[in-house]
């Protein structure tokens, strides 16, 4: 634990990170060399115009995408020699991630889709449903346990997505638009509850284009171009932290 007047560890960091899609057209320099240190209870929000790189700089910060140059250290740890298998072992563990369309498994009941990942990073069954019900319950959905993903609400489906990514207690929640479906109850709803679990010290890294959503973050990184443009802190308006990667390096090997 850090003393008084220490950072919090990097849950997350990332040195350099490039990442180019190449489809039909002209090459998509999406991340062009991101440097980026999420220490642990830290509320992010990346926000940027449409086609900036947000999403491409959050999948590659999950594991999702593989950058083509740069590195990546997830809770203390070198991602960069991960194979896939490795990835899935450990975001199970590590990061929990809701998306913009829910990306629930439709033909899974409520019940199914927030235990299923508890029991894949080898739960037993007992512990599984407990978990899941204590995240229902907190998050309103008791009752709907035996419901199927097609037969709720936006909103709902939303809330099924966040106690999925948070039933293993993940040091770090990335969320990508995860309001950009949903109306402005919705929104509103998704803001207080992500409110609500950093505030008991759940790490997140979002990324959107809705600024109400952003208000919700102490920390709000201006993305563009595949660049970081601006990286400051809301509450107390200190100037960027955009710590060098190199020396977060250095904490993490001390
Ligand atoms: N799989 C892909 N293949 C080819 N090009 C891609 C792919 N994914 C993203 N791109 C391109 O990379 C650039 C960045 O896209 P990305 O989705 O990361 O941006 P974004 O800021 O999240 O945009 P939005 O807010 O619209 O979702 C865009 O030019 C996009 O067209």
């Amino acid at each position: 634990m850090p003393g008084a007047g220490e950072d919090p560890a990097p849950v997350l960091l990332a040195e350099g990170l490039v990442k180019t899609h190449h489809g039909e057209g002209a090459p998509a320099h999406a991340v062009r060399g991101v440097d980026l240190c999420v220490r642990r209870g830290e509320f992010v929000a990346i926000t940027g115009p449409s086609g900036a790189g947000k999403s491409t700089l959050l999948h590659l910060l999950g594991g999702l995408q593989r950058p083509d140059a740069g590195s990546l250290w997830l809770d203390g740890a070198c991602t960069d020699a991960y194979s896939e298998a490795r990835w899935a072992v450990e975001r199970r563990k590590r990061i929990g991630i809701v998306f913009q369309f829910f990306n629930l498994v439709s033909g899974l009941s409520v019940a199914d889709n927030v235990e299923l990942p508890a029991l894949l990073a080898g739960l037993p069954p007992k512990r599984a449903r407990a978990e899941r019900e204590e995240l229902l319950a907190e998050l309103g959905l008791a009752g709907k346990e035996r419901s199927m993903p097609g037969e709720l609400s936006g909103g709902e489906q939303q809330r099924v997505a966040l106690a999925r990514a948070l039933v293993n207690h993940p040091p770090l929640l990335l969320a990508d638009e995860p309001a950009g479906s949903l109306d402005s109850k919705g929104t509103r709803e998704v803001k207080r509850l992500l409110s609500r679990f950093h505030q008991r010290g759940q790490t997140i890294l979002l990324v959107t284009h809705d600024a109400r959503l952003a208000s919700a973050a102490d920390r709000v990184i201006s993305f563009f171009d595949g660049r970081i443009a601006d990286d400051a802190e809301l509450d107390t308006g200190t100037p960027p932290r955009r710590r060098s990667g190199a020396s977060a390096v250095l904490e993490l090997k001390d």
